[in-house]
């Protein structure tokens, strides 16, 4: 968690500062004043013709090195997210392991998806696809994969051959400084990855800037929304928008109501709900409710939640902060206001500290539900008749991120798939916890249709045909006296 001071609270600390603190412990972790905007991108941008003529091989060996410093550092990285995010330790190594994965996966995508080709005829020449960097890009990075997330548009946009500025969420710098610095300690240039620390505002002007080519965002509709209007009339910059979801899960006929209830867990609560993929509704078969609700709430109850290093470890930590765990209990008293019937109570049982334990409410009666992201552990559930309406309550939402059916028979998961509206849709499989190696993004509020992660790539670079001949040949013969 993390704060911004804008008056001096003591002597060593400046108007503008960020400061970052443990949400599992409440203790400072890390502070520094914000960037300068225009330094940023002036170095950037001076330091962007050498890199982008910089030979694709050397900028893949340099994201080789960095892979390697992160695999060197593998345990101190998974601590720092721990300590920054209150996510479990076993959790944020498999982030950090996901940071040295995105190397080979963004080496093979450059190749697949923005790869060169060419057709050579004698008469008309050679006929060439090729790619180019579009020059700058700002990075924006959200809260809850501080590593990850980031890096995964670093990545492809550096092997592509632009130069980078990280504005990572003021909630996690210190993640970011410790990313930015493995990449610099293999070897890439101080300026072709920058990290700019800041909130908000800073955000705001990398946007706006003139000198800036391409915003790669990840974060919450909110504000995707505000970034696509501040660029309204720039369409010349590209700008890919990774925001969140109201994802469903729908649980169909099935035996096995254990594993079930496990999917739904996993799908709801892991990282205590803050994944942009995390199941906010459950919409079930009226004839299961009981047996699923028993089993679910058997399973929920038994969720141990902790601090990152506790020994056992916890399923889920913190929340980001205090604010989002008041947030979240007022989300939750909200739809018991509203005619929402509690399952499983959301609580705070260290109230001083953003714990938050898992809520499952029956919102089928209310009349309007609200289509927010909750981002955090609560799950809605709703219960239907049939599967048509199953069916239309999961695309009752402006989000479209992911979506699952639990349970039901090959055809109707081939109904669920052709007429859920979402980016990924899974079955008897989570709807989080999404590959690397595949295109990640939503419809919808849920993004701007330039998905990330495999096809990261498409828009970190654009396509320039081009027919080539060595010498002039005329190509109209006919017409002339
Ligand atoms: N679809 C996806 O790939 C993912 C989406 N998310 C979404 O991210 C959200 C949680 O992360 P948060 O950090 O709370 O998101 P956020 O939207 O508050 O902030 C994300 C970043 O944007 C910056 N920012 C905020 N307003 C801005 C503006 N008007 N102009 C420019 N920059 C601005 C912030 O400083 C931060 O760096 C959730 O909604 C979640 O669903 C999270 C992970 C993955
Ligand atoms: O971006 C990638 O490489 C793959 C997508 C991914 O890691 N998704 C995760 C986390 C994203 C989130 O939900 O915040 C997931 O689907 O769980």
């Amino acid at each position: 968690m993390a704060i911004r001071i804008f008056e001096s609270a003591s002597n060593d600390v400046s108007e503008n500062a960020i400061i970052s603190f443990e949400p599992a412990t409440g203790k400072e972790l890390w502070r520094a004043e914000c960037g300068d905007v225009e330094l940023a991108v002036s170095n950037a941008r001076q330091a962007w013709p050498q890199w982008a003529a910089t030979s694709a091989t050397t900028r893949i060996e340099l994201m080789r090195r960095f892979a390697n410093e992160v695999r060197k550092q593998e345990e101190p990285f998974a601590e720092l997210i721990a300590r920054e995010t209150g996510k479990p330790l076993w959790e944020t190594r498999t982030e950090v392991s996901a940071v040295i994965g995105k190397v080979d996966i963004s080496v093979t995508a450059y190749a697949e998806r923005t790869g060169q080709r060419k057709l050579d005829s004698a008469l008309q020449g050679t006929a060439a696809l090729r790619h180019k960097p579009h020059g700058v890009m700002a990075v924006l990075g959200p809260y809850n994969f501080p590593a990850h997330l980031p890096n995964g548009h670093i990545v492809p946009a550096l092997i592509a051959g632009n130069t980078v500025i990280l504005k990572p969420s003021e909630k996690t710098p210190a993640v970011a400084e410790f990313l930015v610095k493995c990449f610099h300690t293999a070897g890439v240039p101080k300026d072709v990855l920058q990290l700019l620390i800041g909130g908000p505002d800073e955000g705001k002007a990398l946007v706006a800037h003139d000198d800036i080519d391409g915003v790669l965002f990840t974060g919450s509709a909110n504000a995707g929304i505000a970034i696509n209007k501040a660029l309204a009339e720039n369409p010349g910059k590209i700008v890919a928008l990774e925001m969140g979801g109201n994802n469903p899960l729908v649980l169909w006929d099935t035996p096995k109501l254990n594993d079930a209830a496990a999917l739904i867990v996993q799908s709801a609560f892991t990282t205590a709900g803050q994944r942009c993929t995390a199941a906010r509704r459950l919409i079930v078969k009226s004839s299961m409710y009981d047996a699923t609700i028993e089993t679910l709430t058997r399973l929920t109850e038994r969720i141990i939640i902790g601090a990152p290093f506790d020994d056992p470890q916890p399923f889920m930590g913190t929340v980001i902060d205090e604010h989002a765990a008041d947030q979240l209990t007022e989300a939750y008293l909200g739809l018991m206001s509203d005619g929402g019937k509690p399952i499983t109570h959301m609580r705070r049982p260290h109230g001083d500290l953003p714990f938050v334990t898992p809520g499952i409410i029956d919102t089928t009666a209310m009349t309007s539900r609200p289509d927010a992201e909750i981002f955090g552990p609560l799950l809605q559930v709703i219960r239907v008749d049939d599967f048509d309406e199953a069916i239309a309550e999961a695309n009752n939402t402006r989000f479209g991120l992911s979506a699952s059916l639990v349970g039901g028979s090959p055809k109707d998961y081939s109904r669920f798939w052709a007429n859920i509206r979402a980016g990924i849709v899974n079955w008897n499989r989570p709807t989080n916890g999404a590959s690397s190696a595949a295109p990640f993004g939503g419809i919808g509020l849920s993004g701007n249709h330039r998905p990330a992660a495999f096809y990261a790539a498409d828009y970190c670079a654009y396509p320039v045909a081009s027919t080539e001949m060595e010498q002039p040949r005329a190509s109209v013969g006919v017409g002339f006296n």
